[in-house]
């Protein structure tokens, strides 16, 4: 097509952290941004509307409860139980606030062309919805994902929840069965146990947050468990016999019942790009439905692209900031970006924490780099001691120097933590990770006492050898003194 004739330089499908990433920052620099989701309720995506905004607001409620009945310790008095529906007025205030800058009115006032409609490609360039035809120079699919449903028996006699409708419930069930131990399992489902729930989680792994090191995600294990959540590991629900019984199978061993008020799912997610006619543009999908895209996010019409959890690798708000970045870098430079995760990082807000940054083990072992693991209990950290978190966990994978050169930097390839505010604490790791800084820069940092983050500069403090060779220049360097 004459590019310039284009009605618009970019036509971004789905209001979500991706779309409205990308639509900010074109419509910033003066580009014809036109930006397409289902319904204006839509706008701001799964992440404002029925992910990280009301999950945390929710994990924020239910600490603020369990802080409460932690206080009795001191003698504080503390009865009566949650009020859900104020838990959830909560919740809701939260994304009204956030709702002030993601709606379509406020998106207009910023210059984008915001229509409301499904959908669908007409064209190598071109959309239609609500009967109009656009052409853009540049399109970019970021419809984001669904979650996966349970498909058992007896599944149609049971209302089923999701992240999508669990933000409507007024009255606290009095037994949750939380279905995967993801994320979103064990986000909301410590939530819902410290608001008073009694919590059951049957998950199909041989851990909960699988993705995690084994040290790391056990500290987390432990304290559900020490909470009141029963955790049956490698088990599934074999089928629903009732509305409010499911039986459940474990790997190994008979099936048992669990009886319910509720059932929460959250069993992963997938994408679907049904309606949207991807053909008419020439982008091809694979044999399990995914958009083909190359290293640049690139569908194989080049000029489509696809940003955030449509593109089905790590589904995260800031992955889909990621996404986002690199596509923006590609539009404007002829040297291309490629997308990649070697500095990506995550948080799981539960209690503790579970942080994540950078390469893990598997990948260093698969990508054959050299490094060391270094790992300490916050056993003996002063501030773990007088906040009791002496669970805490960190766990660095440094790099190792075939060679140690004077003056060569080790570098900190990845790690985990597990801890209250694990997810700020790790900031100063993630820094160093993604600028190559060595583990030297943070052993020469002086921390205020007692902050939490010392325990990164005791980590590597623990870890600093003294060889005979510096022993020896040491004992001369002190006698010439
Ligand atoms: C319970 C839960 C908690 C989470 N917590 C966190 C967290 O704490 N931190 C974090 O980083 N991530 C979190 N996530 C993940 C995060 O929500 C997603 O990764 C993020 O929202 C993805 O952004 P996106 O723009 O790709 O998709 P979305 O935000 O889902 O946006 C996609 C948009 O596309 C629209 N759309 C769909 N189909 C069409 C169509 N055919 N045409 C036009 N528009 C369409 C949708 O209406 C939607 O507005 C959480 C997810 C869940 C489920
Ligand atoms: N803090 C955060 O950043 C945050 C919080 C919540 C969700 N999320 C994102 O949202 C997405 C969805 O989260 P999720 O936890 O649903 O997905 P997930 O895929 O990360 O975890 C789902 C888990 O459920 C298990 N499972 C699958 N089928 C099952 C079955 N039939 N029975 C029992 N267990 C089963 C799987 O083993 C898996 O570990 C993820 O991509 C995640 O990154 C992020």
């Amino acid at each position: 097509m004459n590019e310039n004739a284009a009605d618009f330089d970019l036509i971004v499908l789905g209001a979500g952290s991706a779309g409205l990433g990308l639509s900010l920052f074109m419509a910033r620099i003066k580009q014809r941004v036109l930006l397409i989701d289902l319904t204006a309720e839509d706008v701001g995506g799964d992440c404002l509307n029925h992910g990280c905004v009301p999950s945390k607001a929710l994990i924020h409620a239910s600490r603020q409860v369990h802080n409460a009945r932690q206080a009795t310790q001191f003698g504080l008095q503390v009865s009566g139980a949650a009020d859900m529906g104020k838990v959830m007025d909560y919740v809701q205030g939260r994304q009204d606030i956030i709702r002030h800058h993601e709606n379509p009115d406020y998106l207009r006032g910023l210059g984008i062309t915001v229509e409301i409609g499904r959908p669908r490609f007409v064209g190598d360039h071109a959309v239609e919805a609500n009967g109009q035809i656009y052409t853009g120079r540049k399109l970019v699919v970021a419809t984001g994902s669904r979650p996966r449903q349970l498909d058992v028996p007896g599944a149609d006699q049971v209302e089923l929840y999701d992240n999508q409708r669990v933000w409507d419930l007024r009255t606290l069930p009095q037994r949750l069965l939380v279905v995967g131990g993801g994320p979103n399992g064990v986000e909301l489902g410590q939530a819902m146990q410290r608001l008073g729930a009694q919590v059951t989680m049957v998950h199909r792994g041989e851990a909960i947050l699988e993705n995690e090191d084994p040290a790391i995600r056990a500290v987390l294990a432990e304290r559900l468990r020490a909470e009141g959540l029963t955790i049956h590991l490698e088990a599934e629900v074999e089928a629903f016999t009732s509305a409010s019984q499911a039986r459940i199978k474990p790997k190994s061993g008979d099936s048992f019942a669990v009886d319910f008020d509720l059932v929460y799912v959250a069993i992963g997610r997938h994408v679907s790009f049904e309606g949207l006619q991807l053909e008419m543009a020439g982008v091809e999908v694979d044999d399990k439905g995914h958009i083909k895209l190359n290293e640049h996010l690139q569908t194989t019409n080049s000029d489509i692209f696809v940003a955030g959890d449509a593109a089905n690798s790590l589904k995260f708000s800031h992955g889909a900031e990621l996404h986002v970045r690199m596509l923006l870098f590609n539009f404007f430079s002829p040297l291309k970006k490629k997308l990649s995760y070697d500095h990506f990082s995550w948080v799981t807000f539960t209690d503790p924490e579970v942080a994540h940054f950078g390469l893990d083990a598997a990948e260093l072992d698969k990508r054959g780099t050299a490094y060391e693991r270094w790992e300490t209990s916050f056993a003996d950290d002063d501030r773990a001691v007088v906040d009791s978190y002496r669970d805490g966990h960190l766990l660095l994978f440094i790099e190792k120097n075939a060679l140690p050169l004077p003056g060569r930097k080790r570098r900190i390839l990845g790690g985990a933590m597990v801890a209250p505010g694990a997810g700020e604490l790790i900031q100063e790791l993630i820094l160093a990770n993604t600028s190559g800084l060595g583990i030297s820069e943070l052993f020469d940092k002086v921390y205020p006492y007692p902050v939490a983050a010392r325990i990164n500069q005791k980590l590597i403090v623990d870890h600093q050898d003294v060889s005979p060779l510096l022993q020896t220049a040491l004992d001369v360097a002190f006698k010439l003194q």
